[in-house]
């Protein structure tokens, strides 16, 4: 009997991005870390960008020793700064050699109700969400994009129903999905998908530290009316991200991907119970890793 041959070519292969550059923004923590390290894991040369400029160098190291890619950089940056943003992308092209994938993940939020929302307030978020990204699409467009094509992941956050105690960043997410699709039909002739993950609610160390311990007694009332019966975790929307940035979403642009566990699929008028269950537990990297994000 003749030896079969495999013919097949998956795109699912480990050194997949092995010959691509890519900035993540707020990539020293929580989910933007966590991409960044896929992206590093499957050979990409990585710039990681936020305002800290000492955790930003901590994290670039660690994602250098996690993955062993010696092509990790870290630069400081604040993306609602226009002259921050430039500088970015000047220097992630001289350290990298291009861009070719762009994940807007940086971005944030804090609870207020409207009525006691200061203008700074909404302005801060709003810029943090929805120019910020803005003026890193443009950059990365105009300096390397327009000439090389390329992928660009925009984080959102679910906003669809509104968003009470949270209105700032609910219509911030919305004008990014609109601008996802719209970037995605103006851009599509220049060779770039534009695409957006929506994570549900996504639970590690410096989300907890950020809202506190308040909310902390608040999550086990929501979990339990999740289909999935748990939080989401940085691995599992970074999984969702790297593919919808790889060849394997070559078909893909205007669209979003939902990692939520189904928790947007609840209604206050929904009758049905899930009833409690273990059976659909999270996808995790390996212990040691899990720790550093
Ligand atoms: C207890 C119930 C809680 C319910 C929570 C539900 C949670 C479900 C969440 C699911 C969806 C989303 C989750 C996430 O996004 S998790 C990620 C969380 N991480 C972050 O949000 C980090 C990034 N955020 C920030 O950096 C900040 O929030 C901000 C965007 C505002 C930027 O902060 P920065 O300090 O740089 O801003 P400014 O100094 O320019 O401040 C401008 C003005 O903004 C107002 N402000 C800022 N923080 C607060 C606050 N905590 N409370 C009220 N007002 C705030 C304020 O007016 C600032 O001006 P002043 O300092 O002059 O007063
Ligand atoms: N965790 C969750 O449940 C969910 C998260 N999201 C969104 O996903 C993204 C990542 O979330 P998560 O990892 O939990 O958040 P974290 O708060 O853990 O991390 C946010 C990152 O963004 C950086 N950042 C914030 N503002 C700026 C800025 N103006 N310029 C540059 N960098 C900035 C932070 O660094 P620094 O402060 O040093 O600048 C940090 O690296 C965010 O957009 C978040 O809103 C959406 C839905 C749910």
């Amino acid at each position: 009997m003749s030896k079969s041959v495999n013919l097949a070519s998956s795109v699912f292969r480990t050194d997949i991005f092995s010959n691509k550059c890519s900035i993540v923004t707020g990539g020293s923590k929580g989910i933007g870390k966590a991409i960044a390290i896929e992206l590093a894991s499957l050979g990409s040369k990585v710039v990681i960008a936020s305002r800290n400029s000492k955790e930003i160098q901590e994290s670039a190291e660690s994602i250098k020793s996690i993955t062993g890619n010696e092509h990790i950089y870290g630069i400081e940056c604040d993306i609602r700064k226009e002259e921050s943003v430039k500088n970015l992308v000047k220097s992630s092209i001289d350290k990298l050699g291009g861009i070719n994938f762009l994940v807007n993940n940086a971005g944030g939020q804090f609870p207020c109700p409207v009525e006691n929302m200061t203008i700074k307030g909404w302005k801060a978020v709003i810029e943090n969400n929805l120019h910020g990204p803005f003026i890193m699409c443009k950059e990365v467009f105009d300096s390397y994009m327009k000439e090389n094509g390329g992928s660009i992941v925009n984080i959102l956050a679910e906003f669809k129903r509104g968003f009470p105690l949270m209105a700032h960043t609910g219509a911030a997410r919305s004008g990014m999905d609109n601008l996802t699709k719209t970037l995605s039909m103006e851009w599509a002739s220049y060779g770039i998908r534009v695409n957006a993950v929506i994570p549900g609610t996504i639970v590690h160390k410096s989300m907890i530290k950020h809202y506190g311990e308040k909310f902390t007694s608040v999550l086990d009332i929501l979990r339990k009316k999740i289909p999935v019966q748990r939080y989401g975790t940085c691995e599992e929307v970074s999984g969702a991200v790297c593919f919808l940035l790889s060849d394997a979403a070559s078909f893909m642009t205007g669209g979003s991907i939902i990692v939520d566990g189904g928790q947007t699929l609840i209604t206050p008028t929904s009758l049905f119970n899930v009833p409690e269950h273990s059976k659909l537990p999270a996808f995790q990297w390996l212990n040691n890793v899990k720790s550093k994000i």
